[in-house]
């Protein structure tokens, strides 16, 4: 699986996002070391807040099976630049992708930008902050 098969699952778990209120899907999807691939869509409710992001969907799905090892993520949306993940995301990948995992974000148009996890997240709290 390369980057490129990576970002073509991505898209085509977009296509299941529950959006009715932003119309606005975005589809995420992760390579595990294992080879393993998790995929993820945003997830809408009437009460807006409790909406969750396709990138936090496809991580607690691997979680929730045992999956812990990330090999790497691709987001993608219909947006004029490759779409940036939001702060929660941005947490969540922090806490547990590898700093120097590549996170690529993507756009319908077909660009990307690869990011590492510490570049999209600089000057992170941690697991390491919790204790003096
Ligand atoms: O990286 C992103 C950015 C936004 N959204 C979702 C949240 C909400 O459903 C919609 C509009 O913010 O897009 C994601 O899933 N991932
Ligand atoms: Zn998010």
């Amino acid at each position: 699986m390369n980057t490129e098969q990576l970002i073509n699952r991505a898209k085509e778990v977009r296509n299941r996002a529950y959006v009715p209120y932003s119309k606005f899907p975005v589809g995420a999807a992760i390579l595990m070391k294992s080879g393993k691939v998790y995929e993820g869509c945003n997830i809408e409710n009437a009460a807006y807040p409790v909406t969750c992001c396709a990138e936090r969907v496809a991580i607690f799905k691997a979680i929730s099976e045992g999956e812990t090892d990330f090999e790497q993520i691709a987001v993608v949306a219909d947006t004029n630049r490759p779409v940036p993940p939001c702060g929660s995301c941005r947490q969540v990948i922090s806490e547990f992708f590898g700093q120097d995992t590549k996170v690529h974000t993507t756009n319908l148009s077909g660009e990307v930008k690869t990011l590492t996890v510490r570049e999209l997240l600089p000057y992170s709290f941690n697991q390491d902050d919790l204790t003096k």
